[in-house]
């Protein structure tokens, strides 16, 4: 497996001639590379690949191309051999990690008698000829070449930017790399030690499904995996638009390729065929589905089918690796007739895939003990009398700060827009139009079901807004971030949020299209945000916010409502009753089989645990129509 100073990928190299012509190449779709270092303590990078011989190439006065490495692409130049390396196809996080220790290791070397010296000295050295493999980063270290790149050092690789493009000779240096000399280079919290089980168990290429209450960090969890996997045969997809953008990924039907499911199997296959469609679905090895509980049984089975046909390989998904996540005590499968509607869990595909099953239980979203516990009722619909009154007391409460309204959670998206356009209408004021710019505007309906950044936006003085990008961690300014306009500055909106005043300024967005064409939108980074729908909501975390639950008409959507919010502080519930919150029966009895399965698993030895599992189920003669097969468990 990589590590930080190894690599899988794609690797192409170019050498030039003088001229500038190509006169020799090397091109590996599964290279492996490795940082080492040689007798004078010379940084080299070693490619090797089955059937060519290894290649080392010296880390000196290198410019490195890092504008895509969250696509898993970078090139290294090497000036002074005129030779080009493009790295493609390499799981993001890990290439951030090797860029991250090349940078380091080359900017922390100790000069005397290190990266440069020199050829005599090297020849009389009586030091016997050896490499070795590069030790992981430091943090003395880190904090040593973040020191000496601030200052432009002979050794600092430089990104290579369009000024060093132009003339690469020009002798200035170019900014250090931020992210590259950060202590953490993967910006956010480590993995608790579920989520590293998990993690570990789709890096085997098992089937996983993993599961876990609202904030136990499923899509966080999913995001790191996305960022392991290789990017050009790894699909991240989710149920609904908001929860794929929530992940960077696109939604399940448009992966698919065969519409909204309607079409017969055999018309659906004839669409799969497709050029477009059939390319993506025979190079994807790894498809990974968010928020689970919301796609519909039957669309699952379908593309199961599709999978194996299209692919002509019997095994389950055709032999694709499946990395499902979500919790279905959330929002079930939208569906015109509710009693054709089933659940994932309920199809013979399901069971045919024998995922292995995990549960996260640690709730990163709250850390309030007391409304976790409360979630957890309510999750279950099982609210008792003191939690109740708990919540509706909730209702008197003033939640506002800094002129920052709550975001008022609606059961129906139609609700949502009418209160955010007729709020908007009651401000006085001069209304600021702002338009997206699109890199294709005849795609920007693609764009607007990949990105929750609205294509047109209109503000004034007082406008309720939510930030849709993470702009600085520190002062709070995230992704969902909630704040008011208080002016507008050269044209652009300046928000007072919950801690910091922030003058906005355009902001750009890439997202892929199912066949990998990148799509950008500039536009300012703010939605409207008095109100939203649940189901639009599902899978954020809110800052603050309302809710009536009188109209809730879906089992676990008022669960869904409920958690968004991060504490009882930060949340209003008008007219709350117990009977707004019901769980659905065969989730009950779904995840009642699981848990009882999970036990056994426990308690005994490796091997006999499924028919244990089994006969307790019998014994305690619960339903498991829900699971047509037990579900195979790894502890
Ligand atoms: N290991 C972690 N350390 C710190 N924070 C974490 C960790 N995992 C997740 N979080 C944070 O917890 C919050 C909830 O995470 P996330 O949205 O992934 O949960 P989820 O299980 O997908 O929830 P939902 O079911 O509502 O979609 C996020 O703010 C996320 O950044
Ligand atoms: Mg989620």
């Amino acid at each position: 497996m990589d590590n930080e100073t190894t690599l899988s990928c794609t690797v192409n190299i170019e050498w030039l001639n003088p001229q500038g012509v190509v006169h020799r190449k090397l091109s590996e779709k599964t290279a492996f590379l490795r940082l080492i270092r040689n007798e004078a303590r010379q940084i080299f990078v070693e490619v090797t690949a089955p059937k060519a011989a290894p290649v080392k190439l010296q880390l000196k006065g290198i410019c490195v191309h890092k504008k895509f490495m969250n696509e898993g692409k970078a090139s290294i130049k090497f000036q002074e051999i005129r030779c080009t390396m493009f790295l493609s196809n390499a799981p993001p996080n890990h290439l951030l990690m090797f860029l991250r220790t090349m940078f380091v290791k080359m900017t922390g070397e100790k000069s005397v008698g290190g990266a440069n010296t020199s050829l005599r000295t090297q020849l009389l050295s009586n030091k016997p000829k050896q490499f070795e493999e590069i030790s992981p980063v430091t943090s003395v270290e880190v904090d040593r070449a973040r020191a000496k790149a601030s200052r432009g050092t002979d050794t600092t690789p430089s990104p290579l930017s369009k000024k060093r493009k132009l003339s690469p000779r020009d002798g200035e240096k170019a900014p250090a790399s931020k992210k590259l000399y950060s202590a953490s280079p993967i910006p956010d919290e480590p993995l608790d030690i579920e989520q590293k089980e998990v993690m570990e168990a789709c890096l085997t290429g098992r089937n996983v499904f993993f599961t876990g209450s609202a904030g136990t960090g499923k899509s966080y969890l999913l995001r790191r995996v996305i960022g392991a996997l290789p990017p050009d045969v790894t699909m991240a997809t989710a149920s609904t638009g908001v929860a794929a953008c929530h992940i960077g990924g696109i939604t399940l039907h448009q992966f698919a390729g065969i519409g909204g499911g309607e079409a017969t199997l055999e018309r659906s296959i004839e669409l799969a065929s497709r050029p477009g469609a059939v390319t993506i679905w025979r190079r994807c090895k790894h498809l990974i589905i968010d928020e689970i509980s919301m796609v519909d049984g039957s669309f699952f089975e379908k593309i199961e089918t599709v999978a194996r046909r299209i692919r002509r390989n019997e095994q389950p998904f055709g032999g694709i690796q499946l990395i499902l996540c979500g919790d279905f005590f959330q929002l079930p499968p939208v569906a015109k007739d509710k009693t054709s509607m089933k659940f994932c869990f309920q199809t013979e595909a399901w069971s045919r895939c024998r995922l292995s099953t995990y549960e996260l239980k640690r709730v990163h979203r709250q850390n309030d003990d007391e409304f976790i516990k409360i979630l957890n009722h309510v999750r279950i619909g099982r609210v008792p009398e003191e939690m109740a009154r708990r919540l509706a007391e909730t209702s008197r409460q003033k939640i506002e700060k800094n002129g920052i309204l709550a975001t008022r959670l609606c059961s129906h998206t139609g609700d949502a827009n009418v209160i955010n356009e007729s709020k908007l209408e009651a401000l006085s004021g001069e209304k600021f139009v702002f338009t997206a710019e699109d890199s294709d505007p005849h795609l920007g309906k693609q764009i607007d079901q990949r990105t929750t950044v609205p294509q047109k936006l209109e503000l004034k003085v007082g406008a309720q807004v939510m930030l849709l990008k993470n702009i600085s961690l520190a002062t709070g300014l995230v992704n969902g971030a909630r704040g008011v306009v208080k002016s507008f500055h050269d044209g652009l909106p300046v928000v007072q949020f919950r801690n910091k005043e922030y003058i906005t300024k355009h902001e750009r967005w890439h997202v892929k299209t199912a066949n990998g064409v990148t799509l950008t939108r500039k536009q300012v980074p703010l939605k409207l945000a008095w109100a939203f729908s649940i189901h639009k909501s599902q899978g954020l975390t809110l800052d603050c916010v309302e809710m009536s639950l009188g109209k809730v008409f879906e089992a676990g959507q008022a669960y869904v409502a409920l958690s968004r919010a991060q504490s009882l502080d930060t949340l209003r519930v008008l007219d709350f009753k117990a009977t707004q919150v019901w769980a659905n029966e065969s989730v009950l009895d779904f995840y009642r089989t699981l848990n009882l399965q999970m036990e056994s698993m426990r308690l005994i030895p490796l091997g006999r645990k499924e028919n244990k599992a089994k006969k307790i189920v019998r014994r305690l003669g619960i339903n498991s129509k829900a699971m047509n097969k037990p579900l195979v468990m790894i502890n």
